[in-house]
């Protein structure tokens, strides 16, 4: 994808490390006696690529629609751009471009012409970025061929150039790698590291852990509309503790074995021999293997590995089922 920057970028500099493009204050939204988005403290730093994490129906979509003013929250507040919401919106919203949900088209039309559609409703100067944008976003190639041929990932990044003509400081997408090929994913992620290299931010919602650690400088962690864990993507992946990898003849009884000495063991699906286990404080990697050889389990191999987003996940998801 070419790396051509927008020629004529206004955009406002008036972020800093440090600042935030939204904060939201206790905000909840009920559907009858349905919490959807319980009390969120959320704070988004500016020029950071920010990853909404949960899985299906954590309450990512709801969250986009209340920051964006298109359902009213039940109790708490949101500020964007600094601007309280619904006060500011009007101003707010002309910072910020959006996917929520699948981007739509006039699918006869090429990719070309439905961004000069989009361009001539905002400013005199949008038409002017038409061409560069497609280049933006990798389209030139395939600019007059009609959207309807385009696939997902196309339509995506068209969405994205979209977005891009009213020269946004944030970015809101929702779910955008859902649905991509592996090269489209790739695209999407170096599209969306360029965004934040040139002074943007962007949030992204996704239930693809992998994808948001790859790509994404800080995450929230959403479940079952609650905030369950909030910050950079590798402290977050720390706090999940030591990991120890273990090789050995008999996973499903080294679990039973360890039970006292760790706070989380899994095996792992379609690996026979393998076990990952997070030891207890103060339990040492030495004490694991001990207490498995003496239970006559044949130990081959135990390695200290680093955690990921999504052991920590796990972790925190499996704790609170069980509780
Ligand atoms: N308009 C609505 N009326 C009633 N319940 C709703 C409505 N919108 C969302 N919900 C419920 O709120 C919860 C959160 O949904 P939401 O779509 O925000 O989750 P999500 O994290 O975006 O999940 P997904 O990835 O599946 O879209 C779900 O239990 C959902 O069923």
């Amino acid at each position: 994808m070419a790396a051509t920057r927008i020629v004529t970028s206004v955009l406002p500099m008036e972020e800093t490390h440090g600042s935030t493009v939204l904060e939201t204050d206790g905000l909840t939204k009920r559907f009858g006696d349905r919490t959807a988005v319980a009390r969120l403290d959320l704070q988004v730093p500016a020029r950071s690529a920010f990853g909404l994490l949960g899985p299906n129906g954590a309450g990512k979509t709801t969250l986009i629609r209340m920051v964006l003013g298109l359902t009213r929250p039940t109790s708490g507040t949101v500020r964007l751009l600094g601007l309280t919401m619904p006060e500011g919106r009007a101003s707010a919203l002309a910072g910020v471009g959006a996917i929520v949900e699948e981007p739509r088209f006039h699918l006869h039309l090429t990719g070309r012409e439905n961004l000069m559609v989009a361009a001539a409703v905002r400013d005199a100067s949008a038409p002017g970025r038409v061409v560069p944008l497609l280049e933006r976003v990798g389209l030139t190639a395939r600019a007059d061929d009609r959207v309807s041929d385009y696939s997902l990932g196309m339509r995506q990044r068209l969405g994205i150039a979209r977005c891009l003509l009213s020269d946004p400081r944030l970015l809101i997408l929702d779910e955008p790698m859902n649905g991509l090929d592996p090269a489209g994913i790739l695209e999407m992620r170096h599209l969306i590291r360029s965004l934040v290299d040139e002074g943007r931010t962007v949030m992204v919602s996704s239930h693809l852990l992998d994808e948001v650690e790859k790509t994404c400088d800080t995450v929230a962690i959403l479940d079952r509309g609650r905030l369950i864990a909030e910050g950079p993507v590798a402290q977050i992946a720390r706090d999940g503790g030591r990991q120890v990898l273990i090789v050995c003849d008999d996973p499903g009884r080294a679990v039973t074995v360890l039970r006292r000495h760790v706070v989380d063991a899994r095996t792992v699906p379609g690996e026979e021999y393998l076990l990952k286990v997070t030891p207890a404080p103060g339990v040492t990697v030495a004490e694991v293997n001990r207490s498995m050889v003496e239970a006559g389990i044949a130990v081959e191999r135990l390695e200290p590995v680093r955690a990921t987003l999504e052991d920590r996940f796990l972790e925190i998801t499996s704790r609170l089922e069980a509780k």
